[in-house]
């Protein structure tokens, strides 16, 4: 028999085509098929029904397509329901009415129906040509598996057929022709998406047989023709984890009733391992197949019966559950996503669900009764704070910090699905959680659950749809972390913001407000800080004038202070006193911004005032005055008015971030650029990808970083370091003063000895070159005690371009500090440490750091993939497109 895969396959050697398919007339023991209205050039190219197939859920797209490979029309299936519900399927005549050597008589006569009223399946034209039987050389090699399905229709209809059945809705009515002919099947129309049905699954799935996964051939060979190429694709099966190449998918594989399961592993449970690749198919198989045909095939995959998790191998508070359990747990309105075998605890009063030991991981629907009560150290928190009576992690303390909670006292709350929380043995809602903005950041930060929207206030239905589609889009993004920290004043916040504005990322309104609250108060310190030079400056004057008046005795006293060019007016005098006196007290944080709409008209009027700016002229005298503040002088009276809005540039130059604890994270994908050139192939195929980008201050660390075990999902560390910290000093808590740069080393060297981050990559972020290059030739970089030996050599030829003593002296100063803090790096790890260097002010600068972030994660990625050979299909498309 000649199948239309064989003939869409024309150098596979006939020892193959007889292993699937024979040329036994009499057989035709398919107990599901295709009945078509099939004409002459079809015929010899008839549809490989290697296993039993539920006729609807035969990709009939993927049939579609071998067939457009032939140049042949896309055959259609259409359904005709008579009295009795048997179904006969058959084409529209004129699809076929226009090929080559086809006319109408032709196919009509060829016109296939069911063979008998009640039994789906070829008429006799189309037997000797189409059935698969059940004797072929393949099917004994698989005979052990495909028997059951294959032979007595009735008697050994296999578990998995049964459940197959069920879950496409088919029922098998009876069987005729015992033994060889097909069983009847009728058809109800298919119910809702759910992958259970209540009359279906409930039946122990648990009895499924397991299959054993094959043992691993050498990398890159394919399990049938056993021809390797390493890089090329390959489709895996989901059972046995057997791989095939583009050549042998097919046969191996054939119409894949249940997903991409080997024929012979058809009716068999899934390698639990493989569960998270249910639905995700490689790019081979998208190649070879349309559209249509993929979805269909892994919508098989993911539904049919066989495929589902066993509820035995599923523990929820210590309960192992019931098949009804699990039913329920996975058709609430917000099911536990990627739900594996393990053991997890939940909270129901709150929907809090996660993994035995470990911090919440998602919020499900809440009040399922499924499994026991929750035990107090489900989570194995040690803050000894209760929520729910499950005593709760350190991620979660912060996660109630951020939304103003007091946690002093070990208190104990209570907190319903919707985020009410209230204090146990209180009768009234102190506030809901969800609703504070803080917590949704820090909730993303620290990965821990945040309701969506749509969860808490919509119907269920509207809810089961948005959640199918978060749900699919996050399977679709790989979501790479990344934790951005560094000392006081490194710049992590203004690499944070940059990265916000390069990958458009909005700031919230929220930013947005306290981002402007904070470049309004600033200003005022710098004005309070231009008002105390103001003071000496007109001091100053004054004493000059008295000198030049004590050589011209003429003048007056008065015509001095007349003449004195910083003299201010009354009204200017008493705020400039008054801003000095709160500023001193340390009270400009409690009046400012809230007193801006009071004192913005002064400001301006200061502003014309040329007393001030004889001052404002001779700001750079002001040590005090950062280098920043120019940046908002010069536009002090706009910002001083209550309707400013800060630009993006406004919010990148003022100091800080919005952050709760410190934390703030942002989510963002690399633009595609065209000069990116060879360092984008991955994206582009990749274009989902997306990044995390966590800037945690290191205050809310803990002592020795202790928290920073919260983030041991992340993938990539970005330590920063201000390249101008080296004659800098700050006073420690013990009053003493210490050199800022020998205590960016020093946590440096905890944070890279943290065991949670012990196995992660790091990239060091030197950051505010443009600052080194202006200190570097005022201060030599020996003046920290880590740096004792570098002593450049400086030539003495300026002309002599090439000669490395010509480059930049902060260049080298640059490479220097990189070499040392490389070199502590491996000393503590054994590693390799990768160094960037920035200017957090400039785009492009920390553009190119952080891709360069980009390219480690990518290298590591395809280290894994190329030394554990592993079965994702993410890692086998990215392989070869290496
Ligand atoms: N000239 C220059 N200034 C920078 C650069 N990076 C940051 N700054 C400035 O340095 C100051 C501190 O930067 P931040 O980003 O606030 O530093 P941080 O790490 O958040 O420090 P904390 O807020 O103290 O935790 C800000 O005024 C920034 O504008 C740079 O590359 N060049
Ligand atoms: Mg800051």
């Amino acid at each position: 028999m000649t199948s239309l895969l064989r003939s869409i396959l024309p150098n596979s050697s006939p020892k193959e085509e007889d292993n699937y398919y024979d040329d036994d007339d009499d057989d035709h023991s398919v107990e599901y098929s295709f009945a078509m209205e099939y004409t002459g050039p079809l015929v010899s190219h008839d549809i490989p029904q290697v296993a039993p197939v539920d006729v609807r859920r035969i990709p009939t797209a993927a049939m579609a397509v071998m067939v457009s490979n032939l140049s042949l029309p896309v055959i259609q299936p259409i359904v005709k329901k008579t009295d009795n519900s048997p179904l006969v399927y058959s084409t529209k005549l004129e699809n076929f009415s226009h090929i080559e050597g086809v006319s109408k008589s032709n196919l009509e006569n060829r016109t296939l129906s069911s063979s008998s009223s009640d039994t789906l399946g070829f008429s006799d034209n189309l037997n000797d040509s189409n059935c698969v039987s059940g004797s072929s050389d393949l099917d004994k090699d698989c005979n052990n598996h495909l028997n059951p399905i294959i032979s007595d229709s009735t008697k050994s209809m296999s578990r998995s057929q049964e459940l197959y059945s069920e879950h496409s809705s088919c029922e098998s009515v009876e069987a005729s022709n015992q033994g060889n002919r097909t069983s009847v099947v009728t058809f109800r129309d298919l119910p809702s998406n759910n992958s259970y049905s209540e009359e279906t699954d409930l039946d122990e799935p648990e009895t499924v047989p397991h299959r054993p996964v094959v043992p691993e051939l050498k990398s890159g060979l394919c399990y049938r023709c056993n021809k390797r190429n390493r890089f090329s694709e390959k489709e895996f099966c989901i059972v046995c984890g057997a791989k095939y190449c583009s050549k042998c998918v097919f046969r191996a594989m054939g119409s894949m009733p249940e997903g991409r399961k080997c024929i012979p592993c058809i009716g068999y449970r899934i390698d639990e391992s493989k569960r998270g690749s249910l639905g995700k198919c490689s790019g081979m198989l998208r190649r070879l197949l349309t559209n249509d045909a993929i979805k269909q095939i892994m919508s098989s995959e993911i539904s049919c019966g066989v495929n589902q998790l066993p509820p035995n191998l599923v523990c929820v508070n210590n309960k192992v559950l019931s098949i009804e359990e699990l039913v329920l747990l996975q058709s609430c309105s917000n099911p536990p996503k990627k739900l594996r075998p393990g053991r997890y605890w939940y909270d129901k009063v709150s929907g809090f669900w996660g993994k035995e030991g470990e911090k919440p991981m998602q919020i499900i629907s809440a009040d399922l009764p499924v499994g026991y009560q929750i035990l107090q150290d489900a989570s194995n928190g040690n803050t000894n704070v209760l929520i729910n009576n499950r005593e709760i992690t350190k991620a979660e303390i912060w996660m109630l910090q951020a939304a103003g909670i007091h946690c002093e006292g070990n208190p104990h709350f209570w907190v319903t699905a919707d985020g009410s929380y209230q204090l146990e043995g209180m009768n009234y809602v102190m506030g809901k959680l969800w609703e504070k903005k803080r917590v949704k950041i820090v909730c993303t930060a620290l990965s821990l659950p945040f309701p969506s929207d749509t969860s808490i206030s919509v119907g269920e239905e509207v809810a089961k749809e948005t959640n199918k589609v978060n749900l699919k889009k996050q399977e679709q993004r790989m979501m790479n972390k990344i934790l951005l920290v560094g000392c006081d004043q490194s710049g992590t916040s203004t690499i944070y913001k940059q990265a916000k504005i390069l990958y458009d990322v909005p700031f919230s309104e929220d930013e947005k407000q306290s981002i402007k609250y904070m470049i309004q108060k600033n200003l005022y310190s710098y004005i309070a800080i231009l008002l105390e030079g103001h003071e000496h400056f007109e001091q100053d004057y004054l004493v000059e004038m008295r000198r030049r008046c004590a050589d011209e005795p003429s003048s007056s006293g008065d015509k001095i202070e007349e003449k004195n060019m910083y003299s201010f007016n009354r009204r200017l005098k008493e705020f400039s006193s008054w801003l000095l006196q709160i500023t001193m007290s340390g009270d400009l944080e409690a009046i400012f911004p809230a007193a801006t709409q009071v004192y913005s008209p002064l400001v301006e009027e200061l502003w014309k005032d040329k007393a001030f700016q004889a001052t404002y002229k001779r700001r750079n005298e002001l040590n005090m005055l950062p280098r920043v503040a120019n940046y908002f002088l010069d536009r002090a009276v706009e910002i001083s008015r209550m309707d400013y809005e800060p630009s993006e540039m406004d919010m990148l130059y003022a100091e800080g971030v919005t952050s709760s604890n410190g934390v703030a994270s942002m989510e963002f994908t690399f633009p595609k650029s065209s000069q990116d050139g060879y360092m984008e192939p991955l994206d582009q195929n990749d274009p989902s990808t997306s990044y995390q980008l966590i800037r945690v201050h290191t205050s809310s660390l803990g002592e020795k970083c202790k928290w920073l075990e919260m983030f041991e999902d992340v993938d990539l560390v970005v330590y920063c370091v201000s390249l101008t910290e080296y004659d800098e000093y700050h006073e420690d808590i013990n009053g003493k003063q210490t050199n800022k740069m020998l205590a960016s080393k020093r946590l440096f060297e905890t944070i890279v000895n943290h065991p949670t981050l012990s196995e992660k990559h790091f990239l060091l972020i030197l950051n505010k070159f443009d600052l080194l290059e202006e200190k570097i030739e005022r201060v030599p970089l020996n003046q920290c005690d880590w740096f004792q030996d570098f002593t450049p050599v400086i030539s003495h030829h300026p002309h002599n371009a090439t000669s490395n003593n010509n480059t930049p002296l902060a260049q080298r100063g640059f490479h220097y500090m990189a070499v040392k803090f490389k070199r502590l790096f491996t000393t503590l790890t054994g590693r390799k440490l990768f160094v960037s260097k920035v200017t957090g002010l400039e785009g492009d600068s920390v553009d190119l750091a952080l891709k360069y972030g980009k390219e480690i994660l990518k290298w590591d990625d395809e280290r894994h993939v190329v030394s554990t050979n592993e079965f994702s299909t993410e890692s086998i498309e990215r392989t070869t497109s290496m």
